[in-house]
């Protein structure tokens, strides 16, 4: 399929890439391997597909159920009533919110998202960061902070159209915006202009009630926090890979926000030791806030250089880290990563040193966990981008440089096979799993797998690596 078509049969033009960042990533992807399995024409369809994709949601909004706290049943019926609630109040229309058990994980629950929607956009604009933007079209309201520009005599109750700024180019605080920006849906203010720019205390809260997005999936500010916890679908499935079992002790080498480290202590129903390491301070205290939302207290968080964590001779007595090697009976490395797998984004303004930079992070962080890691013990290395570079060649050269760590199969292994150009064997590629959306991206809807498949395949890009140390 010619390249224009994709473009034309989607509501977003493609994300907008340095263009030596795109050339980058069209190496990869048209490299000599994959050029020579599937040949020119469908390398590069699918990688016109993975520029196109990257701009739009997935197709559903996956949740996190707290079955260490209820049945999974139990937390569907409750997330039901509240959604329905929510749902009616905010719209005229008659709605009901489907939520779908995941067939093969048992803490996941599924919400199709509804769109691209037919929406006109109205004269009255709200200008938003680009990050807001994305959080709109995954069910978000606008929270103030996001709101960069809007009308001038705007008033709380006024309806406005919601354009997200893809560059950041708006200036903060003006009344109209005609750079690079796309419609993301309509809504409600919920403030006054005069609240948002000209106070000195800065206000907070929702600015804009969303209620015609472009992209309709349910907001979950405040539902049930302690029983559905927002995460997306390859992430949940790495705490599964990893699996760790009751009373063990488990290493999250880069925690935060803590979602990883909540599920691994909820699959342990707390028992046992989940230690979470973040380098940022500020990170910290969400970790926490997340553990104690779900009611687990398994888990100690150290703000900590996780590439300096192992000490062979660390201070007796001593809880925190740097920890004597072979402490952990898992390692989980979801690694500072490039992050070109998240979707929605429509524009990255890194450059190519910036997005080529984690490679030598991420082996140092490597060679920390292994050596952090028991004999016997297993190491899962995690990105949520799509580069070879930080995904299939730190694996060749892991398993180059670390001859005690062996490949292992993934359960539940729902994505991809790794992607080829690395070197890597045709078995050593099934055993990794790369989470490829570009790979069945089709927005007419014809192609589309039964539901809830296609939860399984329009993901974020998201690649899991599952090493045993012998
Ligand atoms: C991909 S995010 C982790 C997401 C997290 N695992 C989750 O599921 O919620 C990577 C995190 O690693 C942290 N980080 C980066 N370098 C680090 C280091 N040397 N030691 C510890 N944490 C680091 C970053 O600040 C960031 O919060």
């Amino acid at each position: 399929m010619p390249p224009q078509n994709i473009e034309e049969m989607s509501i977003f033009p493609r994300i907008s890439l340095k263009p030596e960042v795109t050339d980058y990533l069209r190496s990869v992807f048209l490299n000599k391997e994959v050029l020579a399995a599937v040949g020119h024409q469908e390398a590069e369809c699918r990688f016109q597909k993975l520029l196109t994709c990257l701009s739009h949601p997935p197709s559903h909004t996956c949740v996190r159920a707290s079955t260490h706290l209820a049945p999974l049943e139990e937390i569907r019926h409750k997330l039901g009533e509240e959604l329905n609630k929510q749902m009616c109040s905010s719209s005229a229309e008659e709605v009901s919110v489907q939520i779908l058990p995941h067939p093969r994980i048992p803490d996941v629950l599924l919400l199709p998202v509804d769109g691209p929607r037919p929406v006109k956009q109205l004269s009255s604009e709200v200008v938003v960061g680009a990050q807001c933007g994305s959080a709109v079209l995954r069910g978000a309201h606008v929270f103030v902070p996001g709101i960069v520009a809007s009308p001038k005599y705007m008033k709380a109750g006024d309806a406005v159209s919601v354009l997200s700024d893809l560059e950041g180019r708006c200036t903060r605080g003006a009344t109209s915006f005609q750079g690079n920006r796309v419609f993301v849906g309509n809504g409600v203010a919920q403030i006054d202009r005069s609240s948002i720019f000209c106070t000195a205390e800065p206000a907070k809260g929702i600015g804009v009630r969303m209620v015609e997005p472009l992209y309709q999936s349910p907001s979950f500010d405040g539902v049930l926090p302690n029983m559905a916890f927002l995460q997306n679908l390859p992430s949940v499935v790495v705490g599964h890979v990893l699996g760790p079992r009751p009373g063990e002790r488990i290493l999250d080498m880069c925690a935060a926000p803590g979602g990883k480290t909540c599920h691994i202590a909820a699959l342990m129903r707390d028992q046992g030791e989940v230690v979470a390491l973040e380098r940022i301070r500020n990170k910290i205290d969400r970790i926490r806030q997340n553990a104690q939302m779900l009611h687990l207290r398994s888990i100690k968080v150290y703000c900590f250089n996780s590439t300096r964590a192992v000490s062979s001779s660390p201070t007796q007595g001593a809880e925190g880290p740097p920890f004597p090697p072979e402490s952990f009976d898992r390692v989980l490395l979801d690694a500072p990563c490039s992050g070109l797998g998240q979707r929605p984004i429509m524009s990255c303004t890194w450059s190519l040193r910036e997005i080529c930079s984690y490679q030598p992070l991420q082996r140092k962080l490597f060679h920390a966990a292994v050596r952090l890691l028991k004999r016997g013990g297993v190491l899962v290395y995690s990105t949520c981008t799509v580069t070879l570079a930080e995904n299939e060649e730190q694996i060749a050269w892991a398993l180059e440089t670390f001859p005690c760590l062996t490949l292992q199969p993934q359960e539940p292994h729902i994505g991809a096979q790794g992607m080829l150009g690395a070197g890597l064997s045709p078995k050593q590629l099934r055993l990794l799993q790369r989470f490829s959306p570009e790979l069945s991206w089709d927005q007419t809807g014809t192609a589309d797998p039964p539901l809830p498949c296609r939860a399984d395949v329009d993901t974020i890009g998201f690649f899991i690596a599952k090493f045993l140390k012998n």
